[in-house]
C-alpha cells in the first residue's frame, strides 16, 4: 500500500516578516506518524509550525499540509486547512469564559457542524477518550495544567486530524504530568493513525519515548541521525 505523507516541505525558507529564521527546510512526515522537532529557544520551531498551520505565509519553495498547498493557499482557505489539523499548545488556549463542553461546542459549530445530537455525541467521544469525561461541565480554571492539556487534545481531536501539530505541550507541566500527557499523545496518534509534529526542547520526553528527530540549529532544518543528543 502507498504510504501518504500528511507533510511534504520542499527547499522552503521560513521567515517571521523579513527576518529568515530557517533556509533550505526539506521535510515530510507520513501518515500515522510521531516525529520530534527539536532545537533551542529561538531556533525557529514555532516559526515552522506556524507555517504548516498557516499563521506565517510560506514564501518560497514548496509545501503541502493535509493535502492542501501552503504555496497557493488564499486566506480564505485558512479555516479549511485548520480542520483537517489539530492544533496543541504549551499554554493550553482554552477559552476562559466557558466551560469544557463549552470549548469543544464552539470548535465545531465554528467548523460547520449543526445537529446537536451528533455534536454532544462527538463531544462525549472525545472527552472520553481523554479520560476528560466526568469534567465536562467544569470551568477550564478548576482544572489542573495536566487537565487542561488533555482538553486541548480532545479539542485537536474533533474533526478527526490527520495530523496533530503540538507545540511544547508538555512545557508547562511536572515531569509526572509530562509523561502522562506523552502516553496519551502517542495512543490518540496510534489509535487515530494520526500523525504528530511535537516541538520540544524537553530531551527527558525525547529520551524515554524515543521516535524520529528532526531539528532546527542556527537556520538550518536537519534530520537527527545520532542516537545521543545534546
Ligand atoms: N513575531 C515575530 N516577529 C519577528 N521575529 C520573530 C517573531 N517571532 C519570533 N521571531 C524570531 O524568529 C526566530 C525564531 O523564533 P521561534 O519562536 O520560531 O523559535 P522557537 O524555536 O519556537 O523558540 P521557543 O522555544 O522559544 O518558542 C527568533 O529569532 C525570534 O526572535
Amino acid at each position: 500500500m502507498e504510504v501518504k505523507n500528511v507533510i511534504e516541505v520542499n527547499q522552503s525558507s521560513i521567515y517571521q516578516r523579513n527576518h529568515l529564521v530557517l533556509s533550505d527546510v526539506n521535510f515530510t512526515l507520513a501518515e500515522g506518524e510521531f516525529v520530534y522537532l527539536i532545537g533551542k529557544t529561538g531556533s525557529g520551531k514555532s516559526s515552522l509550525l506556524k507555517v504548516l498551520y498557516g499563521d506565517l505565509p510560506l514564501k518560497n519553495g514548496n509545501g503541502k499540509v493535509v493535502g492542501m498547498d501552503l504555496k497557493t493557499l488564499k486566506t480564505s482557505k485558512i479555516p479549511d486547512l485548520r480542520r483537517h489539523l489539530g492544533i496543541v499548545f504549551q499554554d493550553f488556549q482554552l477559552l476562559t469564559d466557558r466551560s469544557v463542553e463549552e470549548n469543544l461546542k464552539f470548535v465545531l459549530k465554528a467548523t460547520g457542524w449543526k445537529d446537536k445530537n451528533t455534536i454532544e455525541a462527538r463531544i462525549d467521544e472525545v472527552l472520553d477518550s481523554v479520560g476528560m469525561l466526568s469534567k465536562k461541565k467544569m470551568m477550564p480554571f478548576r482544572l489542573s495544567g495536566g487537565e487542561q492539556q488533555r482538553v486541548s487534545i480532545a479539542r485537536a481531536l474533533l474533526n478527526h486530524p490527520e495530523l496533530i501539530l503540538a507545540d511544547e505541550p508538555t512545557g508547562n507541566l511536572d515531569p509526572e504530568t509530562s509523561n502522562e500527557i506523552m502516553n496519551l499523545l502517542l495512543s490518540v496518534s496510534k489509535q487515530n493513525n494520526c500523525a504528530v509534529l511535537m516541538a520540544t526542547h524537553d530531551y527527558d520526553i525525547i529520551r524515554r519515548y524515543p521516535a524520529r528527530k528532526v531539528r532546527c540549529e542556527e537556520g538550518r532544518f536537519l534530520e537527527v541521525t545520532e542516537e545521543l543528543i545534546d
